[in-house]
């Protein structure tokens, strides 16, 4: 609070108040702290007992996920983490390239407005939380916040609860700052344009022309789909209109969900059975794969997609594979991202 001072006629004992300012909290799912037992433990209990992310029953769920689940998967995804941790940093893929999007993005924001806009990111599940950011930035003088989820489709198990946790936050403000939230930004054509020319680059340095584009995005229970959940039809949307900018027609590109989790039925087909039938029934022995629904990869995309998913196409017969990575920090997407930011502040900032 450097730059706090006193209102004016304001006694001496009135508190000192910072000068105002807009707040853009840009929220990601979160990550494990480390990937020893307790620390994945933690992390998978904050995460699969929201029940935006598993709907449940708490009596039914709770047992099962405590006694069962939280005794084994720590173990075996703290190993799928520790294949792709960033040593150097010893925090997550997720986290660095947050960190990265959120200090591009501030960096445009301040080129644009000078210091009135303090950019800062949040997590869902664990660290940063969401709690300690809003704290932040209402101390800094955020009297207004923009709240950004990065996904480019909405999903209640994602974008929705997201949300839920900024709102608990406000709740626990004595001067609640002024809220908005960014919709979701898969049709915006900036995000559009950076998918495609992401692609584009990876088929320009491919050492063939891959047979088939499979945009693989992270599935969700069927039933979500069924009760209303739209992340289905937008995730069917980004493809198309990719495959619009991109110019091709349907048989170059394919839409496929992934990290199916549990016993029910997930959206289909599953990416990792589609892309052994690609190899198998329709031989195709080169293949891409990116992932639009991720705006950064993460342990379901470098591990899952890039050594699950590709054994289980090389074990079908498919010869070569390329994983196009996510959006991260390249120029295009941030980009796009400060460009869905500066249309949602419009009357807050001049
Ligand atoms: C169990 C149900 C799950 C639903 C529903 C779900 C939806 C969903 N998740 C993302 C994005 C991410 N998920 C990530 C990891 C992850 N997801 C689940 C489960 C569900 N996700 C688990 C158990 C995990 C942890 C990893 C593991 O133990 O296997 C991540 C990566 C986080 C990281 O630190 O790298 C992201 C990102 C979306 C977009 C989505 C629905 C639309
Ligand atoms: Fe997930
Ligand atoms: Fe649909």
């Amino acid at each position: 609070m450097l730059d706090a001072t006193r209102p004016d006629n304001a006694p001496n004992d009135h508190p000192k108040l910072p000068s105002p300012r807009v707040g853009v909290l840009l929220a990601n799912l979160g990550t494990p702290d480390n990937t020893d037992y307790w620390s994945m433990r933690r992390y998978l209990n904050e995460f699969l007992s929201d029940q935006r992310v598993i709907d449940y029953p708490r009596w039914k769920w709770q047992p099962l996920l405590q006694l069962i689940i939280l005794t084994k998967r720590p173990f075996s995804s703290g190993k799928a983490y520790k294949s792709i941790w960033n040593e150097e940093a010893n925090e997550s893929p997720l986290l660095t390239i947050t960190k990265a999007q959120t200090a591009k993005i501030a960096q445009r924001m301040a080129e644009q407005y000078g210091d009135s806009v303090k950019v800062d990111y949040c997590m869902r599940y664990g660290n940063p939380s969401t709690q300690s950011k809003v704290r932040e930035m209402v101390e800094a003088g955020c009297h207004k916040i923009l709240f950004f989820p990065l996904y480019p489709q909405y999903a209640g198990a994602t974008s929705a609860t997201a949300n839920d946790q900024f709102f608990r936050a406000l709740m626990e403000e004595k001067w609640q700052p002024t809220a908005r939230v960014v919709d979701p930004y898969f049709g915006h054509p900036m995000y559009i344009e950076a998918l495609a020319q992401s692609i584009e680059r990876a088929y320009a340095t491919a050492d063939s022309r891959p047979d088939i584009l499979v945009c693989s995005y992270h599935g969700v229970p069927k039933r979500y789909l069924m009760e209303g959940d739209p992340y289905h039809c937008q995730c069917q949307k980004t493809t198309r209109l990719l495959r619009e900018r991109l110019g091709w027609d349907e048989s170059q590109i394919t839409t496929t969900f992934q990290s199916r989790f549990g016993p029910e039925e997930w959206l289909k087909p599953y990416t990792v059975e589609e892309v052994a039938r690609l190899a198998k029934e329709d031989g195709k022995k080169h293949i891409a794969v990116c992932a639009p629904a991720f705006s950064a990869d993460c342990i379901e995309t470098l591990e899952e997609i890039n050594e699950e998913i590709k054994d289980s196409f090389e074990e079908a017969g498919g010869e070569h594979f390329t994983y196009i990575p996510c959006l991260n920090d390249d120029d295009a997407h941030v980009d796009a991202l400060t460009q869905v930011i500066g249309e949602n502040l419009g009357g807050w900032v001049s």
